[in-house]
């Protein structure tokens, strides 16, 4: 049965990880990436060159940032529509929008025209996109996401205040109720540390490899 089943072909995956700030994507996306030997894309955020001045000044950066995360994120999204071989992103195109350009919009920290330039962008953009496989969003409650953002010790993110990552949370809840674009999966990592756990690492992996490859795929 196994030698079958690992034999038939498999066809080309794309797995977007998907959460707020440090529910732990880019540490899912490398372990992803090595345990499937997959192509890993991560978000451009040592060489920003506006992050620093955006948790500084929101209203001053919102816009440039969210173009240069747009441009970048759209670079990755074509050279994965074009490579063969499977792959796995740490957070999707769709969040840019869906989260944090609508948050900066309506905390009044990105204006209207600035915004509904964003969004008509945004629009033109990811209408030529696939959207992924597969999307796992890491759900992670806020003092997680804060024990997280703590533990890392980006400078920048020092500003980051608490009510700004409850109104990003909101965002994500509603966002992944009413995502329709493919197949999702919502693991909930509150309780699960796929970083330093082997079992946690083993349950997480063990669930979306059946959700990609079980005898009931999405596709
Ligand atoms: N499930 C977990 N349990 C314990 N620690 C975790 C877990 N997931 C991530 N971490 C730790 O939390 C920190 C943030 O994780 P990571 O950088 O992967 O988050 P992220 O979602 O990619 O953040 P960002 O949105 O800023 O890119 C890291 O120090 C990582 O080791
Ligand atoms: N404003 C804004 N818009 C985005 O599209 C976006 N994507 C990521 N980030 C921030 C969160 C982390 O600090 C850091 C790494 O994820 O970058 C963003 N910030």
């Amino acid at each position: 049965m196994s030698d079958l089943f690992d034999s038939a072909p498999r066809k080309k995956k794309y797995v977007a990880i998907a959460g707020n700030i440090g529910a732990g994507k880019s540490s899912l996306t490398e372990i992803l990436s090595e345990y499937f030997g997959w192509e890993a894309y991560f978000e451009r955020v040592d060489d920003n060159p506006y992050l620093t001045d955006f948790y500084n000044d929101m209203r001053r950066w919102s816009f440039n940032l969210q173009v240069f995360f747009l441009s970048s994120r759209f670079k990755h999204q074509q050279r994965i529509e074009n490579m063969e071989g499977s792959v796995v992103q740490d957070r999707s195109i769709y969040e840019d929008a869906e989260i944090f350009a609508r948050n900066l919009h309506q905390m009044d920290l990105m204006s209207p025209r600035d915004y509904e330039n964003y969004v008509e962008l945004f629009s033109i953009m990811t209408s030529y996109l696939k959207p992924p496989t597969l999307l796992v969003y890491l759900k992670a409650s806020v003092p997680t996401l804060v024990n997280h953002i703590q533990s890392r010790g980006r400078d920048y993110e020092s500003t980051i205040r608490i009510d700004y990552l409850e109104r990003l949370q909101g965002h994500y809840e509603d966002w992944i109720s009413s995502y329709d674009l493919g197949p999702k999966m919502i693991i909930d990592v509150d309780e699960l540390d796929f970083v330093n756990n082997d079992a946690d690492r083993r349950d997480v992996l063990n669930r979306i490899e059946s959700r990609l490859f079980g005898l009931f795929p999405d596709e």
